[in-house]
């Protein structure tokens, strides 16, 4: 599990750390870990750190102190190392007198041909995109040579991964204590590449947000048991499908016959189009363990929703099932409930406007989690999914969803997902936890299908999914 922090919770980590400690102590252990990565770096593409050119680029707080330190260290193992300052008049100054005794120097403009950039413009300090002379120098990158930004890449926000303005776009960060919930959520986390975590040794509450990986999902994986039988693994509803849209049934259940539910149970006007594709469906209501209302179920068909709603079960609610969704209704269940908007339903659920959801996705999916009490999983190019009795219980952390490829914004993905997210939570799994799952689960498949990069069909995500249970519980 990778877990983040915001930069109010770090800031008054280091505080309490930095009372105890010898002043500048933790700037030491940041700016050795950073060298550390460096050097690293070097000697994977060079073979030594010995004779490297390396550029710093370094603004006038902390961050550019980080990268200053860290050059100092990188110039006593023999690299030329150059720092081009954002403004000469505002340097940290002890990183500079640490660089210049250790035979570094200090020029206006990046050097021809570095082996490596070492991004320390901005750090947790930063606000908004890169102002101009930032901007200018961030300009200056040469293409083609490896970055590695100090704490995070500047101009992205740490709380929240959004990109205001120019930014700067790193393979390797380096990060400092925590990572920060911007380091895991897009566009910052794409511009992060690669992050590497230095211990500094602060103490850290719950976080604000996780990402799971690869062992987290095994093991909150249903796996069938020697005693298991379909119903015992779990029946699950799909309501789903329309006259207008009958390939929303087929990909809901498609994606709910490989989310590991005993059996997929299939109720509306689509079955003959998904027993063409999926004679292992069975039709008409029954018993189930949760059902997934709203796939392509089109207009007037909110009474059907709320029927489900009012049933004591799980209810995962997607797509046309979100429209005119009745809060109170919501609120009194006691089973589990899973809401599964995209950016523009969320917005309308929240009744605010859809850039406002886009430009504040953590705040829109725990504000919709708490009016709604229920987990909500917000599609992006960064899943997010909150936990419905953490909004109201303060302070469960939402989960950021690490896999997913761009390739994955194609018609009848969500369907997939939502189908998959229901079989899991018919297989016992609570709200938060089938749509994290799934959205991994969703996004690794995604991966497999686009490879190097290819367009995905919503049908070949559901028939890589399999491939994704195995790579997620191959050791
Ligand atoms: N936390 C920890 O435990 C540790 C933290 N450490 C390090 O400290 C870093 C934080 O340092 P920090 O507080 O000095 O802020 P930092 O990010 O350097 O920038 C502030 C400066 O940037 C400016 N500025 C702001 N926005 C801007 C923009 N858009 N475009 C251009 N300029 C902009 C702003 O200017 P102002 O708004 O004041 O005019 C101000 O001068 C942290 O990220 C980590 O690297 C480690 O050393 C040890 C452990
Ligand atoms: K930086």
């Amino acid at each position: 599990m990778r877990t983040a922090y915001s930069v109010e919770t770090v800031r008054a980590a280091e505080r309490e750390l930095m009372a105890r400690l010898p002043e500048g102590a933790l700037m030491q252990r940041a700016a050795a870990g950073l060298a550390a990565v460096c050097a690293g770096l070097l000697t994977r593409r060079r073979g030594r750190v010995y004779g490297a050119r390396v550029a710093l680029l370094v603004g006038p707080g902390d961050n550019g102190g980080d990268a200053l330190y860290a050059g100092a260290r990188l110039a006593r193992r023999g690299a030329g190392v150059t720092a081009v300052p954002m403004d000469p008049e505002r340097l940290h100054a002890g990183g500079l007198a640490a660089l210049r005794a250790a035979g570094g120097r200090l020029a206006q403009a990046v050097p021809d041909r570095p082996d490596l950039v070492v991004d320390g413009l901005l750090g947790i300090g930063g606000r908004g995109g890169l102002r101009p002379a930032a901007a200018a120098l961030a300009g200056q990158i040469p293409q083609g040579v490896p970055v590695v930004a100090v704490d995070l890449p500047s101009g992205i926000d740490a709380d929240t991964g959004e990109v205001a303005g120019p930014a700067v776009t790193a393979d390797v960060t380096v990060t400092f204590g925590a990572y920060k919930p911007g380091l895991l959520i897009d566009p910052g986390a794409s511009a992060a590449g690669a992050v590497h975590l230095v211990d500094i040794g602060l103490q850290l509450p719950a976080p604000e947000a996780e990402a799971l990986q690869h062992a987290d999902v095994a093991r909150l994986l249903p796996v069938p048991t020697a005693s298991s039988d379909k119903y015992r693994r779990g029946v699950v509803g799909i309501l789903a499908g329309s006259a207008q849209y009958p390939g929303a049934a087929v990909l809901a259940v498609a994606g709910a016959l490989r989310g590991g539910a005993g059996a997929v149970r299939y109720a509306g006007p689509a079955a003959e189009a998904v027993l063409a594709r999926y004679p292992e469906t069975l039709i008409g209501r029954g018993r189930v363990q949760a059902w997934v209302a709203g796939p392509g179920l089109g207009e007037g068909r909110a009474g059907e929703v709320a029927e489900l709603l009012a049933q004591d079960v799980p209810v995962l609610v997607d797509a046309d099932g979100l429209r005119g969704l009745d809060a109170g209704l919501l609120r009194a269940r006691t089973a589990p409930t899973l809401l599964t908007p995209h950016a523009g339903e969320a917005a309308a659920l929240l009744g605010v406007p859809r850039e406002s959801v886009e430009a504040g996705r953590l705040a829109a999916a725990r504000a919709l989690a708490e009016r709604y009490g229920a987990a909500v999983l917000l599609k992006g190019s960064t899943t997010l999914v909150a936990s419905g009795r953490a909004a109201s219980g303060g302070g469960r952390p939402v989960r950021v969803n690490p896999t997913g490829t761009s390739w994955l914004a194609t018609a009848g993905s969500g369907d997939v997902l939502s189908g998959l997210a229901g079989s899991l939570l018919a297989a016992g799994l609570s709200g938060a936890d089938a749509g994290a799952v799934a959205a991994y689960l969703h996004g690794l498949a995604g991966r497999l299908v686009a490879g190097a990069g290819a367009p995905v069909l919503a049908h070949e995500v559901a028939e890589a999914l399999p491939a994704a249970w195995r790579d997620v519980r191959t050791p």
